[in-house]
Formats: C-alpha cells, structure tokens, sequence
C-alpha cells in the first residue's frame, strides 16, 4: 500500500499532505529485520500443503487440516468459475474439486550451455513464437528437462488475481496522472483478462490528491463488461459518492496496528471498525459486495512487528460484519515466509481460506516466496500491481507491491491457471511506465521484452 495522508491525533497531526512530511518518516522507529524474522515453520508448511484447502465442515475455528483437495469457495477453478468477472454477489458460495494431489513439475535441469541453447533455437525459432513471446520459460514452451522432480505441493488449480495498480500503485504519485491515461490502464487490464481490477478510491482528496478525479475514472470505465471494478471506501462519505459514481463493488480498510490506523484513516481501529459496520450495512442495503482489507498484518513502520493475534482479530471482525473477501497486507513488505506462515495460522484459524487474499509489497524481495507458501496454504486469491507500482513512504527504499507480471510468469510456471494473457499485461505495464518516465517494476516484464527485442534484431 502507499498513502498521502500522514497526520493524527496525537503528535503526528501536523503536515498537510504526505508529499509534504518526510520530517514525520525519520521520526518512525525503524523496523527492525530481527524483530519481525522468525525461524521458517516448514512443519507449518506441510500441514497445510497437502491439501490447499480444508474439507468444507473444517472451515474455521481453530482445526488443522491436513489432507483432502475437496473445497468449496468463492475462487472456483471450474471451469464455469474461471472469469471471475461472472461472479455473483453477495456473498455467493461456489463449489469446486480442486485437482487431485499435488501439482507435478519437473525440475529445469539443464545439462549445460548446450541444451540451454538447444532450448531456446526450440522456442524463439519455431513458427508459433509469436504466440510464445511471452511465455513462461517452462515445460509449456517444450524445454527439455532433467528427469529430476519437484513436487510443488499445495498448489491450487486457479488463482484470481486482484489488481491493485491503478488504485494503490498510483495513489502516492506526485505528479496527477491524467484521469484518460487512468482510464486507458484500467481498459488495458481489462484486455489482458484480470477478473478484478480496484479502479481508485473515494477518500479525501485532501490526503490523496491523485485520486481525486474518483468519479471522472468511474465515469470512464463503468461500461467495461466482464471485470469487477471495486473502489475504496473509508466511510460513509465515500461509500455515497462511490454509489452515485456508479461503483458496484467497494472495499474498506481497517489495520492491525493502532499506529498506522490513526495515521491512515486518522481512527483508531476499533473507531474504524465502527465506520465500517456503517459501510457494509449500507452495502448490503444496496447488494453491493463489499471487500476488506488488513493492513500492516506482519510489520507497522510506526510500532514494529505485529502479532498475529492481532491481525486476527481484525480479519475476523471484518468477516463477522460481512466481507466476502479479505486482503491481507504486508504493506511495508517486510514479511518472509517465516513470519508469514504463522500470521496466517492465526488467520486461518478463526476465518476460511478461500476468504483470504494476500496483497504483499516486495520492499525486500520476498514477495513471490510469500505468495508461493500463502498459495501452499491454501490462499488462491492474491493481490498484485502491474509493472509494481506503489511504494511506502515510511520505508526507507521501499519498493511497491508485486508485480503481477511476476506472479503471472511464476503462475504460469507452476501450471496455475489465471487467465490472464502475460503480453497484454506486459504492454498495459510498459504503457504507465512510460507515462510515468520509469523503466516497468516487474523483472519478468523486462526480461521478456528484452528477450523479444533480442530475437526481433535478427529477424
Ligand atoms: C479516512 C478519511 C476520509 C478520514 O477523514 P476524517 O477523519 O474525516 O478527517 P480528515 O481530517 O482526515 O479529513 C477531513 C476532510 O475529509 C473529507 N472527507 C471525509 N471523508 C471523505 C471521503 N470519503 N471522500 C472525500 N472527502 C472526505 C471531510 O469532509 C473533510 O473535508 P474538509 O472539511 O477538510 O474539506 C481521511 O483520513 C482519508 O481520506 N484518508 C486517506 C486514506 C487512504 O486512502 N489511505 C491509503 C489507503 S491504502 C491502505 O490503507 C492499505 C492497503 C489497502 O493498500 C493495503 C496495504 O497495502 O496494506
């Protein structure tokens, strides 16, 4: 995540915008790697990884659950299921058997510099590379492998992808993006076959002055059929203003560090707890599908680590007013599998799997490990922003959230199913990035395209 907005209550009340108060960031304490690292629970790992997901009559309070592929969820890998544009709200339940057993992947062993170019003659020279260019390097694209195998245990059949960019990627750019460049990404996305794509936010264009032509972007991309278009909404206010924009999905976002509550939202979170039964009241008067979010649910730039008890507590409250769906943010990207692992035993315990998303932002490059032993969980609902777009403020060299043509690519990789198409989604990356005047934040974008340049030179 990133914001404009850092003020409050107590001491922190006293800058206007969040561009304006890099005197506040240095006053943070530091999180420290040591307080928040904990030893990787493989064990934790493997009890949930057979299976991905409980057998229905386990959801929840505190069971283990270890084997079983038989779910039913809201993130369905059907074959009825596989647009998420079609889901239907509120609150609607899906069935699905998910695949037998673990996912088999074959190791990519090469045997040296000359299979490895054997590899790529096959792919880059055959007559389908234009179908090809932006492939997966993997057993799809007919790479030879070794014989050795890897199980990649856990895995789930269909991954729905929630695109974050236009929303949290772009809220904390300084310069405006015009509102027709916001609107072309959001088509963009659309195109390459994202089922959900968080349009902006109705909050005050006091703290986030980017997203203040809420209503103009709506107005531009309200007719795109076949997608879900959510947009944040803090309170009431904004709910109103998201309703008469024509928003037919919103989401709210509480945290689960006190400090960041107050500096986000300017509430403590049982104050925002509170906003939010608002919220989703009047959602439901409205049948309108209302998404949560958990923020800091590792680390809080203010207060450190946070515990998972915490986090918990706050999932479940969202849970119990109503959301279909909850976003678990690491939203200094501070996590590693070690602290992930137990957060989301903790979450598990007392809210389904397959109502939990994760939304990690890759500060330290950790994101897509945390997303692989998330999805070994049994999560099959991951958050991400095109060429990875976004940063925390209050992280020193903090990057933005993963890029999802990075978790497209290792998707594809693990023969999990998205739906999207990576070259559409490279191009809708490299479209804002040069708006942006920034080379696209996915590694795999970059890679691909230099792949695809290198290849057309010899054409
Ligand atoms: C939360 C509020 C609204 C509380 O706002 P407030 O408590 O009323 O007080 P305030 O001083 O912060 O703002 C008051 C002004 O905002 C107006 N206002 C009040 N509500 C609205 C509204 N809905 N739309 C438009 N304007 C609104 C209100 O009318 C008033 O206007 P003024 O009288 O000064 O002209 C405000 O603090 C705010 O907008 N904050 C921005 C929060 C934000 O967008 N943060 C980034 C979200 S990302 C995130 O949280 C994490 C996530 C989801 O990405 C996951 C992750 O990465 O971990």
């Amino acid at each position: 995540m990133q914001w404009n907005g850092v003020r409050r209550a107590h001491s922190l009340r006293c800058c206007k915008t969040l561009t304006n108060n890099t005197h506040l960031h240095h006053a943070y304490i530091p999180v420290t790697m040591s307080s928040l690292e904990e030893p990787l629970a493989f064990d934790r790992i493997q009890r949930f990884s057979s299976g991905a997901c409980r057998p229905r009559d386990d959801v929840g309070m505190g069971h283990r659950w270890i084997q079983g592929r038989d779910c039913s969820t809201s993130n369905c890998c059907n074959d009825d299921d596989k647009s998420f544009g079609k889901e239907s709200f509120p609150w609607k339940r899906h069935s699905r058997k998910v695949s037998e057993g673990e996912i088999l992947l074959r190791s990519i062993s090469f045997s040296g510099r000359n299979s490895s170019s054997t590899v790529s003659g096959t792919l880059w020279e055959s007559k389908s590379f234009q179908e090809h260019k932006f492939h997966t390097f993997s057993s799809e694209n007919g790479i030879s492998h070794s014989s050795n195998k890897v199980l990649v245990r856990g895995v789930p059949k269909f991954v729905k992808i929630v695109e974050v960019g236009p929303r949290d990627g772009l809220q904390n750019e300084k310069n405006i993006v015009p509102t027709s460049v916001k609107v072309e990404l959001i088509q963009r996305l659309v195109s390459a076959g994202l089922p959900v794509v968080e349009a902006t936010s109705f909050v005050s264009p006091k703290w986030v002055p980017q997203l203040a032509d809420a209503k103009d972007v709506m107005d531009g991309v309200n007719a795109l059929d076949g997608v879900r278009l959510p947009v944040l909404t803090p309170n009431l206010k904004g709910f109103e203003a998201a309703v008469s924009a024509g928003a037919k999905e919103v989401a709210i976002f509480a945290s689960a560090s006190e400090s960041f509550s107050l500096s986000n939202i300017n509430c403590t979170i049982e104050e925002s707890l509170l906003r939010y039964r608002a919220v989703v009241t009047a959602a439901k008067e409205h049948s309108i599908p209302v998404r949560g979010y958990v923020s800091c649910v590792v680390g809080c730039p203010v207060e450190g680590a946070v515990t998972p008890s915490k986090v918990a507590h706050v999932v479940k409250e969202l849970y119990d007013m109503g959301c279909f769906e909850i976003s678990l943010g690491d939203t200094i990207g501070i996590g590693t599998p070690g602290t992930v692992v137990p957060m989301l035993e903790a979450v598990m315990a007392v809210v389904p799997a397959e109502k939990l998303a994760v939304h990690f932002h890759d500060t330290y490059g950790q994101a897509l490990a945390n997303i692989l032993v998330s999805l070994q969980m049994g999560i099959n609902i991951v958050d991400s922003s095109v060429a990875g777009l976004g940063g925390c403020p209050y992280a020193k060299g903090a990057s933005g959230n993963v890029a999802t043509e990075d978790v497209v690519y290792m998707l594809n990789g693990l023969g999990v199913q998205t739906n999207v198409d990576l070259g559409k989604l490279i191009a809708a990356g490299d479209f804002i990035s040069k708006h942006l005047g920034r080379p696209n934040g996915s590694k795999a974008a970059v890679a691909l395209n230099r792949r695809v340049t290198a290849d057309a030179s010899k054409i």
